[in-house]
């Protein structure tokens, strides 16, 4: 279950060069105090490589059941760590984290792979067995935990069928397209209904059109009450999905969107700063008016109450001028 650092792609968007050091992660986000136990939980989290690179500078995030979460971010951000520091491949070297109610520290190395059955997980490199068929790529997933054929009969051709691969069953990996071996990786990570799945770059080989089949169905799988976690560049994808977004830089959680675009949203401010070349506006309050929607929606809110102000004014002079009492005065 290795997950491999990514190599920067072509076509990625940059994030701001120096963005907020500190944000308040959830600012948008959902308050888990009200929402009962997380599924991640993220405290303070620190991962320093040994070479000296810090993978995770104190990075705190919750993600409830059920959510649809994007981390962005560029090239050494951080994306991977969270998703090694998740299926326990990497440990951390400060903070805690919190899979579900249980902190992660205190499952053994013993235990580790029966953590694991617990969350799918897909990466860009589809890791598929290149000798096996479809069918057998993905019930290899269940025979390794110990699932029975009868299982494995029951529950192959369902996930072949959720994932429209049901007439490829047959083929081998090097016979099939990118789009559909990225299919084959979700059957696999799906297949037992895991109630986390980990997408790390799950688009970054394919081309656009095959990149939106590959979001539906991590979108339809959202959909069954799975957790889903999209580490990606593709900001196509999360601009067209509009679901939290949260963005790293450097290690740090510098943006925490409800509803977010893949680049920070430009604050009414900052688009006033920039036309009059002005100073720039605080960081932190740049964050706080991203965080809370967009210009446009802004705009539109603001003519649509000038509209309702117009309106009932009018509806005022109007049945003051056919009200025949005497006004007093
Ligand atoms: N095994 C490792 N040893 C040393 N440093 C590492 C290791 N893995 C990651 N790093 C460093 O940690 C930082 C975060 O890397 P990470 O792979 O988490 O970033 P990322 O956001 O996933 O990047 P990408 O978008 O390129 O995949 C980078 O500076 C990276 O060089």
């Amino acid at each position: 279950m290795a997950l491999s650092v990514r190599r920067p792609s072509l076509g990625r968007r940059a994030v701001p060069a120096h963005p907020p050091k500190h944000v308040a992660a959830s600012q948008s986000a959902p308050a888990a105090s009200r929402r009962g136990t997380p599924v991640i939980d993220f405290k303070a989290v620190e991962k320093h490589y040994d070479v000296g690179a810090v993978g995770l500078d104190q990075a705190s995030f919750s993600v409830q059941r059920g959510e649809f979460v994007f981390l962005v971010g560029s090239t050494g951000s951080g994306k991977s760590t969270i998703m090694r520091l998740l299926i326990k491949e990497l440990e951390p070297t400060g903070g805690t984290i919190g899979v579900a109610g249980r902190d992660l520290s205190e499952i053994t190395r013993r235990r580790v792979p029966y953590y694991r059955r617990n969350i799918g997980a897909v990466f860009q490199d589809f890791k598929l067995l290149p000798n096996r068929t479809v069918y057998d790529n993905v019930a290899y997933a269940l025979q390794v935990t110990g699932g029975s054929r009868k299982d494995i009969r029951a529950k192959v051709p369902d996930i072949l069928r959720l994932t429209g691969l049901s007439t490829k069953l047959h083929n081998y990996p090097d016979q099939l397209s990118g789009g559909e071996q990225q299919r084959v990786a979700i059957a696999r990570a799906f297949v037992n209904h895991p109630p986390l799945l980990l997408a790390d770059e799950p688009t970054g080989n394919l081309d656009p059109e095959t990149s939106i089949g590959i979001m539906q169905l991590l979108y339809r799988i959202n959909k069954t009450g799975t957790t889903v976690l999209v580490a990606t560049h593709d900001h196509g994808m999360v601009d067209k999905m509009r679901r939290r977004v949260i963005e790293l830089s450097k290690g740090r959680i510098v943006r925490d969107e409800a509803t977010g675009l893949y680049a920070r949203d430009e604050s009414t401010r900052e688009f006033a700063a920039r036309l009059r070349n002005d100073a720039p506006v605080a960081p932190e309050t740049m964050a706080v008016e991203a965080s809370r929607g967009s210009r446009t929606a802004r705009f539109r809110e603001a003519a649509a109450a000038r509209e309702t102000a117009e309106a009932e004014a009018t509806a005022a002079r109007e049945a003051a001028a056919q009200d025949p009492t005497p006004s007093r005065k």
